[in-house]
């Protein structure tokens, strides 16, 4: 069976809902794995969760970016195993080199909770694989540091040939440039986004207005690995 880590630092808090989440809407079998225990060999892709690693001291993602175990998650990433950051875990792998940009402090200068409508440009690999250009997703955003910044050289030369998760026109609440809610690796094998997919993968979680749209990251996964891409 295809098994997923979800890697737990200190002060992760959304690394249950993740492996729920995955267990629930799909047949993969996602396992909590504290980081000093996580060990490359069994995963099949990797998840890093929301949270406030190390109190978010410093800045969001900054202490657990420098920790041995993203040594082991960068060649991972060399291996071609797939690797996604939420929340947290996308302030961890920017901090950590393995995505471009930075995360920094909401331009309204206090944490956000809310659900948001978002759209997928360019999905490509294992997370985005049943996604189409386009696509409309909603999900819920919970931040204080999550507005993403990047030089228009990278964004020309690099964001722009990568699949990206935007703020629909009127929804990008932290002042992110280009609206950019999430980013991926050329190949999209790393993707990283702000919003919780794990928070809107259910229907009975989802209020009035809004539609699960977390659901095809985990389907996406689930559909790639079984494919054997
Ligand atoms: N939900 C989360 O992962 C919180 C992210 C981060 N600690 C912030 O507030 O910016």
């Amino acid at each position: 069976m295809a098994r997923i880590a979800v890697i737990k630092f200190p002060g992760t808090n959304c690394d249950e809902d993740v492996a729920h989440a995955i267990n629930t809407v799909t047949s993969l079998k996602a396992e909590v794995i504290w980081y000093k225990d996580f060990t490359l060999d069994p995963w099949d892709a990797i998840v890093i969760p929301g949270g406030f690693s190390y109190g978010d001291w410093l800045r969001a993602g900054a202490i657990a970016a420098r920790t041995s175990v993203l040594e082991r998650i960068a060649e991972a990433v060399d291996r071609g195993i797939p690797v996604l950051g939420i929340c947290n875990g996308f302030q961890i792998l920017v901090e950590a080199g393995l995505l471009p940009g930075a995360l920094t402090v909401n331009d309204i200068g206090r944490f956000v909770c809310k659900w948001v409508k978002l759209y997928v440009e360019r999905p490509r690999g294992p997370w985005l694989s049943l996604a189409e250009d386009g696509m409309e997703l909603d999900m819920p955003i919970a931040h204080a540091e999550g507005r993403y910044i990047v030089d228009s050289e990278t964004y020309n030369s690099i964001l722009m040939k990568s699949p990206l998760i935007r703020y629909k026109d009127g929804w990008n609440s932290n002042g992110s440039l280009y609206n950019i809610a999430g980013v991926a690796s050329e190949d999209g094998y790393v993707l990283g986004l702000m919003p919780h997919p794990e928070r809107a993968s259910e229907e009975e979680l989802t209020p009035p207005r809004f539609s699960p749209g977390g659901r095809v990251i985990f389907k996406s996964i689930e559909y790639s690995i079984k494919r054997g891409w």
